[in-house]
């Protein structure tokens, strides 16, 4: 049997291919590393190409903090999150043991691909409280958090100075949007000389009493699974961002990717998620999740990567 190619058809897919995936080849090299996996490349080009030609005045970026912009294991071991950070402000071993005891029991179901986000939602939130009201029980002081947070393992990602450097220089916000601790967030933030006046934060803050001690948590409790409507809780204070039509969304869990929907409608979004665990069983779901999937990468190089391309146009500031 003979097979035909009609080349009216054929020949214009195949050059249209050969120019998108030209993208990774030549322009962002580090989208085709091993570690890099994606559903549809030529979508994902198509869109980077999009929110190119608009640049960085179009642009904002949403990220999650835990396990996406700090590193999930460092040497095997596993870095703290802000709430194990946390335990460093007492050191009473029963609490410190009950907290390991609620993320043993809680962890496995948050990241269980087996289970919808509907079932994890009230175990979250059963997780979240019983984490805070222990919290509120130690009368945590907040003149101790800059030093627990001295004396703990926290790591941002490896490239984490160009990710936040480059933001700030040109002028893209960045909104940060965390179920974990803000208090705890903005030190490490701090510590590594990258709080930029660029940066906004949702997270779970503190209230302290005037002598200084943890009597509460602020607001709306922000768990994995909730961001979408504590995104659009926060919509008015995020007025700024609604300008900008392309987002750059960063996160590690599926819970993250429902946050752009609360907060505007856009033109292009592309989101990048950090596989950090069970890769075999999440494999699947975050492929067809996210454009962009990192396995095991403790590195911003493909968000700095993307985010230099997109803010390589002129003109657009
Ligand atoms: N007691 C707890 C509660 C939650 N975690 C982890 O922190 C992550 C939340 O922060 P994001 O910045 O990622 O939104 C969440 O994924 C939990 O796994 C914890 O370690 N201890």
């Amino acid at each position: 049997m003979q097979i035909y190619f009609t080349p009216w058809i054929y020949t214009p897919m195949r050059s249209t291919l050969t120019i998108l995936h030209q993208l990774s080849k030549t322009e962002i090299p580090e989208l085709t590393k091993s570690t890099v996996l994606m559903r549809e490349r030529s979508r994902v080009e198509k869109t980077i190409r999009a929110m190119q030609h608009t640049g960085a005045g179009g642009l904002q970026v949403i990220s999650d903090f835990d396990m996406t912009l700090t590193r999930f294991a460092h040497n095997g071991r596993r870095v703290p999150t802000t709430h194990s950070k946390l335990l460093l402000v007492h050191l009473c071993g029963d609490v410190s043991l009950s907290m390991k005891e609620l993320l043993n029991t809680y962890y496995p179901i948050e990241i269980d691909p087996h289970r919808t986000a509907e079932e994890k939602l009230p175990l979250m939130v059963e997780w979240w409280t019983q984490v805070h009201e222990l919290l509120i029980e130690q009368r945590i002081r907040k003149d101790l958090l800059a030093q627990a947070v001295r004396e703990s393992r926290a790591m941002l990602r490896d490239g984490y100075k160009v990710f936040f450097d480059h933001l700030e220089e040109q002028q893209v916000p960045l909104l940060i949007f965390s179920a974990g601790v803000g208090d705890v967030l903005e030190e490490v933030i701090q510590q590594n000389r990258v709080f930029h006046p660029n940066i906004r934060i949702i997270s779970n803050y503190m209230d302290f009493d005037q002598a200084g001690v943890l009597r509460a948590f602020k607001g709306q409790l922000i768990h994995s699974f909730n961001k979408r409507e504590g995104a659009m809780s926060h919509v008015a204070a995020l007025r700024e961002l609604q300008a900008r039509p392309n987002v750059l969304l960063l996160g590690d869990s599926l819970g993250d990717l429902t946050v752009a929907d609360g907060v505007a409608e856009h033109q292009n979004v592309l989101t990048i998620g950090f596989l950090n665990d069970q890769v075999e069983d999440r494999r699947e779901s975050y492929v067809n999740a996210f454009d962009v999937v990192l396995v095991k990468d403790e590195t911003m190089d493909v968000p700095n990567a993307v985010l230099r391309y997109i803010t390589s146009s002129r003109g657009d500031k």
